[in-house]
Formats: structure tokens, sequence, C-alpha cells
């Protein structure tokens, strides 16, 4: 099988200066991601996970090297072209959820479709992430793991190509976080989304195609898992 890549970077750094100090928060990094495959970046805290992901994102801008989306370098971009990327071909989900407090799960959800040309149908993903009966009610009306379905539902409404996901179990007990893999590996198998999976959780590493190892700003290893397993016999 012939492996397409959907987003590449070359030789991409991340420095930011404050005064005398200057932070190397992403040493060079060189990385393929192909379409239709689970990642999952795994490193300690502060080993560059989050600048590398909101590179991805087109949410931080690199230093030096190239992003690429398809044929599109988006280190060359302007802030348009910026803009279209994160809107049409990306689903982001955040740690704390980052939902908007005044509106109801549904409608969250409502607005992330309203911004793509063909999005899912709002109920069926409602449904498939399990809120069914949950989705009038407001975000601090909804558990943490309730909350995290409200974020995975209103980025996979988008039928995105890629959704970046940042700890998404960083805030919940081990079995929500479990329910939530499962619902990012169902959507990378149903859908067909490339999912990149931040954590500083080793055994998460088990459910993904491909493991990418970070140290000190620096991606140290990527090792393919042949058996990949179901977030649901992960223990950690
Ligand atoms: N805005 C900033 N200004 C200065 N330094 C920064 C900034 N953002 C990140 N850094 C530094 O860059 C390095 C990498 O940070 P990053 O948040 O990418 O790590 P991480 O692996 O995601 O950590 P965590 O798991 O704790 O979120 C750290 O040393 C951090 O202090």
């Amino acid at each position: 099988m012939t492996k397409k890549v959907l987003m590449k970077l070359n030789r991409v750094t991340r420095t930011y200066v404050m005064g005398e100090v200057t932070v190397e928060a992403l040493k060079e990094t060189s990385l393929e991601l192909y379409e239709g495959e689970l990642m999952v970046i795994l490193g300690p805290s502060g080993s560059g996970k989050s600048t590398l992901l909101n590179i991805m994102g087109g949410m931080d801008l690199a230093s030096g090297g190239q992003v690429y989306f398809g044929q599109e370098d988006l280190t060359r971009a302007g802030d348009k072209q910026l803009t279209r990327y994160r809107r049409y071909e990306l689903g982001f989900v955040f740690q704390f959820y980052n939902l908007i407090p005044d509106l109801t799960a549904r409608e969250n959800v409502e607005l992330s479709a309203n911004l793509v040309a063909n999005p899912l149908p709002v109920e069926e993903v409602l449904r498939d992430v399990g809120l069914g009966s949950r989705s009038d009610h407001f975000p601090s009306q909804l558990s943490g793991g309730e909350q995290q379905r409200v974020a995975i539902a209103r980025a996979a409404v988008k039928n995105p190509r890629l959704l970046l996901c940042d700890e998404p179990t960083g805030a919940l007990d081990h079995q929500t976080g479990r329910l939530i893999l499962a619902l990012l590996a169902k959507i990378n198998r149903e859908r067909g989304s490339t999912v990149v999976i931040v954590t500083h959780n080793t055994p998460i590493s088990a459910m993904a195609h491909r493991v990418v190892r970070m140290s000190s700003g620096a991606v140290v290893d990527i090792s393919e898992n042949r058996f990949p397993l179901p977030p649901e016999r992960i223990e950690w």
C-alpha cells in the first residue's frame, strides 16, 4: 500500500526570544503525516509537543523551515489562506474543551457545522459521541467527559481531513479518558480523518499507527505499531 502524505514538515523550528534568552521550543524537525493515520506524539512536559501541534494547526508560525498541507506551504500563507485551512480542513480538540459557555452542546456543534460547506448531520454526530439526551445542556451543566465529547463533536462535525488533539484526556479520569480515545479512534477508522493525539501518557501510544517521541524540543524517535490496540484495552 502506498502512503499518501497529507502534511510534511521540513526542518521546522520555533524559537522564542526573551531579552537575552532564546528558547528553542522546537529544534529542526522533519516529519510526514500520512492520510488516514492515527499518530500519537509522546513526550514529557516542555518537550515541544504543543508547539509542534500548534504549528501543524496553523495556530502558531514556525521560525524556520516549511510546513506543507498537500501542496500548500503554510509557512508562506497569508492570514486569509491560514484561516481557510483552519476552517475547512482542520478540527482541533483542546485539553480544557474551550466550549462557548453561553451556547448549549448542540449549538456549540451547530456553530462549527455552519463554518463548512458539507458538514456531517449535527444530530448524527451528537448521537455518535453519546450525547443524545444532554444536547440541550450548557457546558457548565456537563461533566468534564461530557464537555470533551461536545468538543470532539464540534471538531468532527466538520468532517475534517486533519484532527489535532492536545492532551484530550489530560483533565479526565482513566475510564472517561478511554471513552474519549475510543471516539477519536472511531472517527479515524470510520471517517478517515487523519488524527494526531499529543500526550505525556506513554500507554496511550499503543492505540497509534505511528508514535513520535519528543525530548527537549526535538523528535528523537518515530516508530510504527503493526497492531494498534483498541483504546478500551489500554491501561494507564
Ligand atoms: N510563548 C512562549 N514563550 C516562551 N517560551 C515558550 C512559549 N511557549 C512555549 N515555550 C517553551 O517552549 C518549550 C516547549 O513548550 P511546549 O508547550 O511545546 O511543551 P509541551 O511538550 O507541550 O509541554 P506540556 O506537556 O507541559 O504542555 C518549553 O520550554 C516552554 O517553556
